[in-house]
């Protein structure tokens, strides 16, 4: 979201992301809201910056969304995309952990949030896999396989997101490879400008100075989830032990800086009305060279436990005193090691996790090698080799 503080460049609607598509309750999409409302709020965006701008929409969502590229492809063919993808096990424990701590429902669980990490892939890996098994008659290469196979990952947001090649394989179908711009948040963590150059070139939005505290804060982050409060990123966060985000440097953000939050994928397009963007993208970060799931493997869970529940509290009477709105206080439920997972149960979800996702990932390399997409992070060579 730190493009949209570039002058060229707006947001659809005015909040970071318009859930028009697909909604952000995870119903099946049908793509089925009228488009001309959407065309018209992209318009306006149009009318109040009183200049050519490109006005894109940012979303998790969209990426795992069937049926969004297709009305897409219609609202505008050509349309620039940008996936934003992470390590496949490092955004599900992100999206487990968030799930939990604003007590959202898990899939499968009904509204049971007293599960453990470990023990919600033990529980759901077997329903997506029998998913795909009933699925394997029909040729993956065919549409018809495609949906199948999207459709057993889709109802799962924890871990079936994170089979990055199927979703990745539906904007193919749909885009010439060169309007889709894949990127990886362990580069964003690392060298978030020459991401946002990347981006920038990507969509044809003229280079902009963007903030330098804002590009190298990260909002959303599990320290603290809604956009009052925000930490540094990985790339000058102080090493003050494994918590990436340092727990004494947690700064809270007034609600209009929500705009500038990085972290989530963005795209946008070009200048007719028929032009607005949309965007795809796969939530979160990593740390730098090595995962979180190994960082916790190695035993480091309670001393990241205590400096989260730290920054929590902190950014949490932080934001309060600000009067922040309750939804942007920041996590609602703290999360122990337990729910987090730890030690010999979590070693083997880690294990199974790495099975399960390293036939997509191998798509991956070889849609890289290919010159497909840009080169994946070199740590996730190791890992799902
Ligand atoms: N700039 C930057 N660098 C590194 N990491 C970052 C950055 N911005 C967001 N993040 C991490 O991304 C996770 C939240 O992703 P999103 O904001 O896309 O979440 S959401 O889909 O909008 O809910 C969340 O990951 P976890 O903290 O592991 O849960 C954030 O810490």
């Amino acid at each position: 979201m730190n493009l949209a503080t570039n002058p060229a460049v707006r947001t659809v609607s005015d909040r970071k992301e318009s859930f028009w598509f697909n909604g952000d309750r995870f119903i099946v999409p049908t793509c089925s809201n009228p488009l001309d409302p959407y065309l018209a709020m992209a318009n306006r965006q149009r009318t109040a910056a009183g200049r050519p701008v490109l006005v894109g929409d940012w979303t998790a969502t969209h990426f795992s969304c069937p049926c969004c590229p297709e009305v897409l492809r219609r609202l505008n063919p050509d349309l620039k995309v940008i996936v934003m993808l992470r390590d496949p096990i490092d955004r599900a424990r992100s999206r487990f952990i968030e799930q939990i701590r604003m007590q959202r429902p898990l899939p499968g669980h009904g509204n049971n949030t007293q599960v453990s990490f470990p023990a919600y892939v033990a529980r759901q890996l077997p329903v997506i896999e029998y998913c795909l098994q009933r699925a394997e008659p029909y040729a993956p290469d065919t549409p018809l396989g495609l949906m199948l196979r999207m459709q057993c990952h889709m109802w799962d947001h924890v871990l079936g997101y994170s089979v990055y090649d199927a979703f990745l394989a539906n904007y193919f179908s749909y885009f010439p490879d060169k309007q889709i711009l894949v990127s990886y948040m362990e580069e964003l963590a690392r060298e978030p400008m020459a991401v946002l150059r990347r981006i920038e070139a990507h969509i044809g939005a003229p280079p902009h100075e963007y903030d330098a505290s804002r590009v190298s804060t990260i909002y959303n982050s599990r320290i603290c989830y809604g956009w009052s409060c925000a930490g540094p990123s990985r790339s000058n966060a102080s090493a003050s032990g494994p918590s990436a985000t340092a727990p004494g440097s947690v700064t809270n953000t007034t609600a209009a800086d929500a705009a500038g939050a990085a972290g989530t994928a963005a795209a946008a397009s070009g200048q007719a009305s028929t032009d607005t963007a949309a965007t795809a993208s796969a939530q979160g970060a990593a740390g730098q060279g090595q995962s979180q799931a190994q960082a916790l493997a190695q035993g480091q869970v309670q001393a990241q436990a205590q400096a989260q529940a730290q920054a929590q509290a902190q950014a949490q009477a932080q934001a309060q005193a600000q009067g922040a709105p309750a939804s942007d206080r920041g996590l609602l439920v703290g999360v122990g090691a337990e729910v987090e997972g730890t030690g010999a149960a979590m070693d083997a979800a880690i294990q199974r996790l790495r099975a399960f996702y390293r036939p997509s990932m191998q798509q991956l390399f070889a849609w890289a090698d290919q010159g497909r997409i840009a080169q994946v992070p070199p740590a996730w060579r190791a890992a799902y080799a």
